[in-house]
């Protein structure tokens, strides 16, 4: 496998990494504009990084680009004479359709839209992904690649707006309610190392949980909240305050946001 990941930022360098963890390329590119702070990733020795998008397409069989939404078309533009049906090109550009990337590169390319997440970086990434018609036939290949660095799941293209603040703005929200744990624990007498390990270890055991018996989360709090105990009396008051109800407000507000990401 020759991959070329097309702007190395925050996720381009995350899906470095997690093909690195995962010994899952025989060669890769790495491009950004700037190279000099991503040099030393030319250290393993199968990796280069350059800031020349055409040595690393034209040297390359899958092509995942990572760029930012507003540099995208341009990108495709200058590459497009470059780009063969011997290609599979991933984007994971947000609010940046299929049918966009065909208008520019035309519809006789394997086409892959993904949606993963920074954890790709260490192997547990959700992505979600789907594909052009032609790139059906290298969906299983795009689904392999992720399958290496956590877990894909194959999903119509309509959703993909949805997926992408669930799973990659998801790693923020999570974040978020790990630091506000964090703090309650630092406030009940931990200090911040302790509380953070406390904080991160439990959120992994609860989405262990149900990854593993596949229950309803509601099923594991019933085993948790002992009639007139403190965890109900705790978990009644977090909802009094709103918990839910601001989590899925940030969600949709999030949603509606790309929309205006993808206007723009
Ligand atoms: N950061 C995240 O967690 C996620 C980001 N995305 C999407 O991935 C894309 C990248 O996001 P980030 O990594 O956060 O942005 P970023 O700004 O950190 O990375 C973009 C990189 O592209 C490089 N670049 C710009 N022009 C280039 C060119 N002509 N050739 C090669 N490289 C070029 C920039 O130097 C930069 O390093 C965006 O479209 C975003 O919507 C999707 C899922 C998760
Ligand atoms: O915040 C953003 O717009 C990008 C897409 C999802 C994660 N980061």
């Amino acid at each position: 496998m020759k991959i070329a990941i097309i702007g190395a930022g925050n996720l381009g360098l995350s899906i470095a990494k997690g093909v690195l963890h995962s010994n899952g390329a025989t060669t890769m590119y790495l491009t950004k504009r700037n190279t000099s702070e991503i040099k030393d990733f030319e250290k393993y020795g199968n990796v280069t990084v350059t800031s020349d998008n055409k040595e690393a397409i034209q040297n390359s069989d899958t092509l995942i680009f990572a760029v930012q939404p507003g540099h995208f078309s341009s990108i495709l533009e200058e590459m497009k004479d470059l780009l063969t049906e011997n290609h599979v090109i991933i984007s994971t550009i947000t609010g940046f359709s299929i049918s966009k990337i065909e208008e520019i590169i035309g519809a006789d390319k394997h086409i892959v839209r993904s949606m993963p997440n920074t954890a790709i970086s260490v192997g547990n990434s959700m992505t979600c992904i789907c594909s052009n018609e032609l790139g059906k036939k290298r969906i299983d290949l795009a689904k392999a690649i992720f399958n290496r660095m956590g877990h894909t799941l194959e999903i119509p293209e309509e959703q993909m707006q949805a997926a992408t603040v669930i799973c990659a703005s998801g790693i923020a929200f999570w974040m978020r309610l790990i630091r506000a744990t964090t703090q309650g624990a630092i406030q009940l007498g931990f200090d911040a190392k302790e509380a953070q390990e406390l904080a991160m270890h439990t959120c992994n055991g609860a989405a262990s949980l149900l990854i593993e018996s596949g229950n309803h989360p509601e099923e594991e709090i019933d085993r948790v909240t002992t009639p007139k105990g403190c965890t109900i009396e705790g978990l009644n008051e977090m909802e009094h305050q709103g918990l839910s109800s601001s989590l899925i407000r940030g969600i949709v507000t999030s949603f509606e946001k790309i929309s205006k990401i993808r206007k723009g």
